[in-house]
């Protein structure tokens, strides 16, 4: 089931029927990405979850126009992603899921040659996040662990202080302390020139525990389409569990998915905002990680 938002603020991050296949290798095509719609506004921050190939970093590399979709489009602030200006560039963090460091440079190396792409960049800030991290600047990228690595591409990324931010899975190798300092980062002041511009960030990740506190907005992948995509908090009010002895009718009001859970046991997961005195509100709450499994198991 798929939910598509609207706010009134300016967009951040935008898909219209965004639609993505690759040929497979002798007839046929995987499709990756499939009627993908959503409108996400400036300022938020928002968590894009799903299953191992569900098409994260797909939706990610669509979104920078990194991957060509065979039909529909997106947009960045209004930037169709596959005309990105250099004004939107300079505007733009990427943090890639397999670290995209030069082997041979170290992290002041990496600084000094990304610091002539920017206009805005801050060289002292990027090495007083790097302390944060416990981040050694002075060794090669590629004698540091991977967990370093990652915080070497978050420094990096964080370098020009972008107004948006997309990242994925930049913290999946970091241990829980970088993973505070990292989350203190993302929302860490902006510089004086942009205090008065709200940063957006698109993070995807499987740590949804750390997502949870720290997002406005949650999107669930599943397949390649969205199978829900709003505000977290206005999720944590509104969603509501209820074990039922029989399969619902699809037709319910309110009903957003249903699944058979064993000995005859449906859990089916409605929404508040569209239910019609069924008892749901005395369903039960549910954590990120309970709706992730409600949604994909
Ligand atoms: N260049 C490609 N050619 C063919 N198939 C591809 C290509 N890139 C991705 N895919 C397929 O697209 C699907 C989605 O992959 P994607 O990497 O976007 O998923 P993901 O949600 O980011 O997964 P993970 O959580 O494991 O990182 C997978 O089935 C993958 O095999």
């Amino acid at each position: 089931m798929t939910t598509t938002m609207s706010s009134p603020s300016p967009i951040a991050f935008e898909a219209e029927a965004l639609s993505l296949s690759y040929p497979k290798r002798f007839v046929g095509e995987t499709r990756v990405l499939q009627d993908v719609s959503f409108q996400l506004p400036e300022g938020a921050v928002i968590g894009l979850v799903g299953r191992n190939g569900a098409g994260k970093s797909s939706l990610l590399r669509c979104l920078l126009g990194l991957a060509l979709p065979t039909s529909g489009n997106s947009r960045l602030l209004g930037c169709p992603s596959q005309a990105l200006t250099d004004d939107l560039r300079e505007r733009l963090g990427y943090v890639a899921q397999t670290p995209d460091l030069f082997g041979w440079l170290n992290g002041h190396e990496h600084l000094h040659e990304l610091g002539r792409l920017y206009r805005d960049f801050d060289e002292r800030r990027a090495l007083a996040l790097a302390t944060r991290l416990d981040l050694t600047m002075s060794t090669r990228a590629d004698k540091l662990s991977l967990g370093d690595q990652q915080k070497l591409s978050v420094v990096l990324a964080l370098a020009h202080d972008p107004d948006l931010l997309l990242m994925d899975e930049p913290v999946a190798s970091l241990d829980p302390l970088a993973r505070r300092d990292f989350m203190r980062a993302l929302f860490a002041e902006r510089s004086p020139a942009k205090a008065d511009r709200p940063r957006s960030v698109l993070l995807s990740s499987h740590l949804l525990g750390d997502l949870e506190r720290v997002v406005s907005h949650v999107m669930f992948l599943r397949e390649g389409r969205v199978q829900l995509v709003d505000e977290w908090d206005a999720l944590v009010e509104n969603l509501r569990l209820l074990k039922l002895d029989a399969e619902p009718d699809a037709a319910l009001p309110g009903l957003v998915h249903c699944r058979p859970a064993g000995r005859g046991v449906w859990h089916a997961l409605f929404d508040l905002r569209h239910v019609d005195g069924i008892g749901a509100d005395r369903g039960q709450v549910l954590r990120m990680d309970d709706l992730f499994e409600e949604l994909n198991a």
